[in-house]
């Protein structure tokens, strides 16, 4: 495991007498794509939520870049390099679209409060900087004509692509994106596909949750696949998509009823 970027070791997390994940052990190398997948309920989320610090867990270990991540908040775990998109959109609808972007660049501020106060010449300069990479990843996105546009006012596909900027603007090394094709049609799902592809090649390495199988096959280097809080297979898509007990586990059967 020596050269993860993410390593989850032996991670449980119960919610009162519900085992949630159970013993879950993955890791995420540099530069790639990883999908994490599994039926409802089967613990993606939590994973997700245990790694970026919204949940402690009950054992086990996620270090981040050989650092542990336990005790961290979750700024901490954002200022060391995790950002995430949410499965339902989170955005600061009253703001608009390069408002919000700029929220992710504040993750890495140097300047405090007398720099605000007294506008010096740092914070002008950090401000031009954020401004510029903002608008950036606007453009990455597609949404650098609707920079001026509230949040609020954008279409569904728009408010998650902007999730997806707002996440690259806090400088991650590894971004969590949790359903981003919920809602989409075929046709945004392959424009999507391609976007999750280029983040990567911009140096990102991305963690997805994703529930559209073909999204899933075509965009991932290897997929972890969770069933009731367990791994149940680790592989390439193509190993996946062959694996009986994934099969089983989708279908919702048993392994001898195949007979
Ligand atoms: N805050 C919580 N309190 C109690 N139980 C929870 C909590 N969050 C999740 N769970 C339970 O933990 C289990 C795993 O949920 P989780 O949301 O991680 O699954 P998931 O794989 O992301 O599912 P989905 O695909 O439906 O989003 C479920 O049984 C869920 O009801």
């Amino acid at each position: 495991m020596t050269d993860a970027l993410l390593a989850v070791e032996q991670l449980t997390l119960k919610f009162g007498g519900l085992v949630a994940l159970d013993d879950v052990s993955f890791d995420i190398k540099p530069g790639e794509i990883l999908g994490l997948i599994g039926p409802n309920g089967a613990g993606k989320t939590t994973c997700f939520n245990a790694i970026t610090g919204v949940y402690v867990p009950t054992s086990g270990r996620i270090t981040f870049n050989g650092t542990s991540l336990a005790r961290k908040k979750k700024h901490q775990i954002t200022r060391l390099g995790i950002a995430r998109t949410f499965q339902n959109i989170r955005l600061f609808k009253a703001m608009t679209a390069l408002e919000n972007v700029l929220v992710g660049t504040d993750a890495h501020k140097r300047s405090g409060l007398l720099n605000s106060l007294f506008r010096t010449p740092m914070q002008r300069r950090e401000e031009d900087e954020s401004h510029t990479r903002a608008m950036e990843l606007l453009r990455f996105m597609g949404l650098e004509k609707k920079a001026d546009e509230l949040a609020a006012n954008l279409s569904y596909g728009d408010q998650r692509r902007l999730e997806i900027a707002r996440a690259m603007a806090t400088s991650p090394q590894l971004i969590c994106l949790d359903e981003p094709a919920a809602g989409f049609n075929p046709a945004e799902k392959k424009v999507l596909m391609d976007l999750i592809k280029r983040v990567r090649d911009q140096g990102y390495t991305v963690l997805l949750i994703e529930h559209d199988m073909k999204l899933v096959m075509g965009v991932t280097d290897r997929i972890v696949v969770l069933e009731f809080g367990r791994k149940i297979a680790e592989g390439t898509p193509a190993e996946i998509r062959d694996n009986p007990a994934v099969i089983a586990a989708y279908l919702g059967v048993e392994d001898e009823d195949a007979s």
